[in-house]
């Protein structure tokens, strides 16, 4: 898909600091004058607030896990990602199918093949940044967050999505961030890549 926008997503496994460098992230564009819409995956819509509910009370089956997903993010594409972009907006992504591949992938699936029936109507992001902590780490931080790990934040699957995160190093508009820094350092390494991406 051609747009006049920059799309950017954060991925990584829970607790790595998606949401708070997504902010930072956001705060620094609109700082820059540019309009910035910030969104996250599953989104609060219908299908997200759905799956966001079997995060307490026990996840679905791995097929019908996969099929809201997909029709979580099909609304958001047509309703919100697509509509931006076309109008030279900034759009950062907190999680995106590349989370699919991630944990739907750790249940059994085929990532490259959830890979393509997302790209079938996703638009593939401009910069992808992979936020990287040692499962240990994130499970810490999400304790320091006062949460307790939830049914999609087990140790053994986290350690396997992180694994399927880091499959995707080597491609060209992908970038890997240790979050093992504070999170200003973290946000100075993200800014200076993005703004090289940036069109003035
Ligand atoms: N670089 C960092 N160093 C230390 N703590 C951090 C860092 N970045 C974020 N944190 C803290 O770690 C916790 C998790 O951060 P955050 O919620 O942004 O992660 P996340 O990747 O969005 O998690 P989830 O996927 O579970 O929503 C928060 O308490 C946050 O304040
Ligand atoms: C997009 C997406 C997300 N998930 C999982 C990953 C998280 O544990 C939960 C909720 O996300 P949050 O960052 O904690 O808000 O959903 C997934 O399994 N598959 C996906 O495609």
């Amino acid at each position: 898909m051609n747009h006049s926008g920059l799309f950017i997503v954060l991925e990584g496994i829970d607790g790595t600091g998606k949401s708070t460098q997504s902010g930072l992230l956001a705060e620094w564009f609109r700082s820059q004058g540019r309009e910035v819409v910030a969104s996250r995956e599953p989104t609060d819509g219908p299908w997200g607030a759905k799956i966001r509910a079997t995060a307490l009370s026990g996840r679905l089956s791995p097929e019908e896990e996969l099929d809201l997903f997909l029709k979580d993010r099909r609304q958001h594409v047509e309703e919100l990602i697509a509509p931006a972009l076309a109008a030279g907006k900034v759009v950062i992504l907190d999680r995106y199918y590349f989370s699919t591949m991630a944990y739907q992938g750790s249940r059994g699936f085929d990532p490259a093949e959830i890979r393509r029936q997302n790209e079938a109507f996703a638009p593939r992001p401009d910069l992808l940044f992979i936020l990287d902590l040692d499962v240990d780490s994130a499970l810490a931080r999400i304790g320091g967050r006062g949460d307790t790990a939830n049914e999609f934040e087990k140790r053994d699957s986290l350690a396997k999505c992180r694994e399927i995160f880091m499959a995707l190093k080597e491609e060209p508009f992908v970038h890997v961030v240790s979050t093992d820094e504070g999170p200003e350092k973290v946000q100075a390494a993200i800014r200076e890549i993005a703004a090289a991406h940036a069109p003035a």
